[in-house]
């Protein structure tokens, strides 16, 4: 697992890097040599460097120095005279290569960094890093649309400029990069909002030789997830085994108005492994269930008189619950009363237990201003994993908002550290999905934006519960196991997409194809591990 760190880390972790002898002088010296090699792999022979005012400036002009050297011809494009510039320290390296053989042009005009952006093979963007915030000023703001309109490739120091390194969002424009050579760790915004939209491959910089000693002295806001963290989950099935020792699941959805939320949750479960999936819905729409999945037990619960769970649904759900390995409830039940309850019952059960949807729904309607508030409804000792997408999460944390992947691992912290239990997780879904358990957030790999269909979440849930379902004596953590689901998911994602095309999948195309992304999956982990050569198949290792 690789650390992404906030920008409050990354500028502690240069704290502790100096205390330990490196100073930020030489770290930005070692920020530059990485820029410059970088940026030689494409072999360039021109190369336009656009500085600005901060540190983000000094590491791109320390890269002019370096490729000046390597007869790269280097134009360097600052808003202000090399001794005007503000930070100390990128002003010193700026003079410094001022004296060097390399073209400086302050302040140019549209039409001439067009020309210059024109005759370049690479341009590197030095423009803002960490230290950006508020609105785009200019030059910048000129500068970014003219970079961006000509489509040159761009390799980004640290972020993208104009997007914020925390939040990932940008605001007004922000320069779309082939490529971004993070530092030391990468930035949080990378991953979030408009962050994968902006910054085109991810390569880090580590800079400091005693990295890996250093970097636990300072929090990491989450860790990457790399198929090769996951490859205990690819093992085969044992031969010695049955239906019921597999893992069963019970899903407990479903509504006369969204019968398929269940259909798709407990198929879902199925194919993701468990060898006994059976489904507890409202009797107003049990046949129809029956009916799409002759596979699939289906247990009838009275129904209210809009066919979904009734008053007497409790007690019918929780006794039958008690005889499976994972419960999964909430995809299509609604917030009726009986919901409310039975999701309540089902919280007081010592079950595994997946909280999707409406069953999150039902939970915020509990309590007041956040359940964080009053822990001890859904505190318990059994596994609880709640699967929110972001509306749903902020109303469970009382309607503050959530809107991008840093507020959502904030409000999930508040949901966990309440309950304080090493066995819950909040798998908080979004373009980039964060697993977060009270101890770490993971942030296993992105799906493509064809994941953003009805019903793709209840698919998620289903996976989720098919794995825990089959994780006996799995010693965990947790948060590695829904890791899995979430990447599992993911793969379903390209799987649909390579086959129906980018904007015609379905959610009901993601599930005939969990077992194509399991071994996708598990390829991807192969082939991380060294095992599997590029191109070569599963079978080849
Ligand atoms: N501190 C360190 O030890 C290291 C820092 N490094 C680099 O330093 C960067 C951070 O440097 P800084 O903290 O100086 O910040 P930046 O260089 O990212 O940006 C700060 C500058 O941008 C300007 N600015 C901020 N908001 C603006 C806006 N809305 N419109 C226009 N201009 C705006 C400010 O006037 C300021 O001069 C990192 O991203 C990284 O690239 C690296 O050199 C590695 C070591
Ligand atoms: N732009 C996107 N890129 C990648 N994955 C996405 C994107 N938008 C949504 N997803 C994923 O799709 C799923 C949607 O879940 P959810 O919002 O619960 O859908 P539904 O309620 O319709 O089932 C989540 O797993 C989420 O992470
Ligand atoms: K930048």
């Amino acid at each position: 697992m690789r650390p992404v760190l906030s920008c409050d880390e990354v500028r502690r972790l240069e704290d502790v890097i100096e205390k330990e002898g490196t100073s930020k002088a030489e770290l930005m010296e070692f920020a530059g040599e990485f820029v410059a090699s970088e940026a030689l792999k494409g072999n360039p022979s021109r190369v336009v460097i656009l500085v600005g005012f901060g540190n983000n400036g000094g590491d791109g002009w320390v890269a002019a120095d370096i490729l000046a050297q390597k007869d790269v011809h280097v134009d360097v494009v600052s808003p202000v005279e090399p001794d005007e510039i503000s930070a100390p320290l990128a002003r010193h390296v700026a003079r410094r290569t001022a004296g060097r053989d390399v073209n400086i042009v302050v302040g140019p005009s549209k039409d001439e960094l067009g020309e210059l952006i024109g005759e370049a093979d690479l341009v590197i963007d030095a423009i803002l890093g960490t230290g950006f915030h508020g609105e785009l000023r200019p030059p910048f703001s000129i500068w970014i649309p003219v970079v961006n309109e000509l489509e040159p490739t761009v390799l980004s120091v640290d972020v993208p400029s104009g997007l914020d390194a925390q939040t990932g969002v940008v605001e007004h424009d922000c320069i779309r990069a082939t490529r971004t050579a993070t530092m030391l760790a990468p930035k949080l915004g990378l991953y979030s909002a408009d962050g994968p939209e902006y910054a085109g491959e991810i390569v880090c910089g580590r800079l400091y030789d005693q990295l890996d000693e250093v970097i636990d002295d300072v929090e990491h806001e989450a860790e990457i997830v790399d198929s090769a963290d996951l490859i205990d989950f690819f093992e085969p099935l044992p031969m010695n085994i049955n239906k019921y020792s597999r893992g069963s699941v019970l899903v407990v959805a479903g509504s006369a108005t969204y019968p398929g939320a269940a259909m798709m949750a407990a198929k879902a479960a199925a194919r993701a492994g468990a060898g006994y999936v059976a489904v507890a819905c409202p009797s107003a729409c049990a046949n129809l269930v029956r009916m799409a999945l002759p596979s699939v037990p289906v247990i009838d619960i009275p129904s209210d008189s809009r066919g979904a769970f009734g008053a007497a649904a409790r007690k019918a759900v929780c006794k039958a619950a008690e005889k499976f390995s994972c419960v999964l409830c909430g995809p299509g039940i609604t917030t009726a009363a009986g919901c409310i309850d039975v999701v309540s019952g089902l919280l007081k059960m010592d079950v595994p237990l997946v909280l999707d949807a409406d069953a999150l729904n039902c939970l915020a309607k509990y309590s007041i201003g956040g359940i964080d508030k009053t822990p001890e409804l859904y505190r318990r000792d059994a596994p609880l994993i709640l699967t929110p997408h972001h509306k749903e999460l902020s109303r469970l944390i009382g309607d503050d908002p959530v809107a991008d992947l840093g507020t959502a691992i904030e409000a999930s912290r508040r949901l966990l550290w309440a309950a304080g239990s090493e066995d819950m997780i909040v798998v908080a879904k979004g373009p980039s999905t964060a697993v977060a358990g009270v101890e770490k957030v993971l942030l296993p790999m992105a799906g493509p934006a064809s994941l953003a269909t009805a019903g793709s979440g209840d698919v998620l849930a289903g996976i989720i519960a098919g794995s825990v379902a089959q994780a006996h004596n799995y010693a965990g953590p947790w948060e590695l196991l829904c890791a899995y689901a979430v990447t599992v998911h993911s793969f379903t994602g390209f799987a649909a997409a390579s086959r129906f095309g980018e904007k015609s999948v379905i959610a009901t195309d993601l599930i005939d194809l969990i077992g194509d992304a399991m071994e996708l999956a598990a390829e991807s982990a192969l082939h991380d591990l060294g095992v599997l050569d590029e191109g070569s198949q599963v079978e080849e290792a």
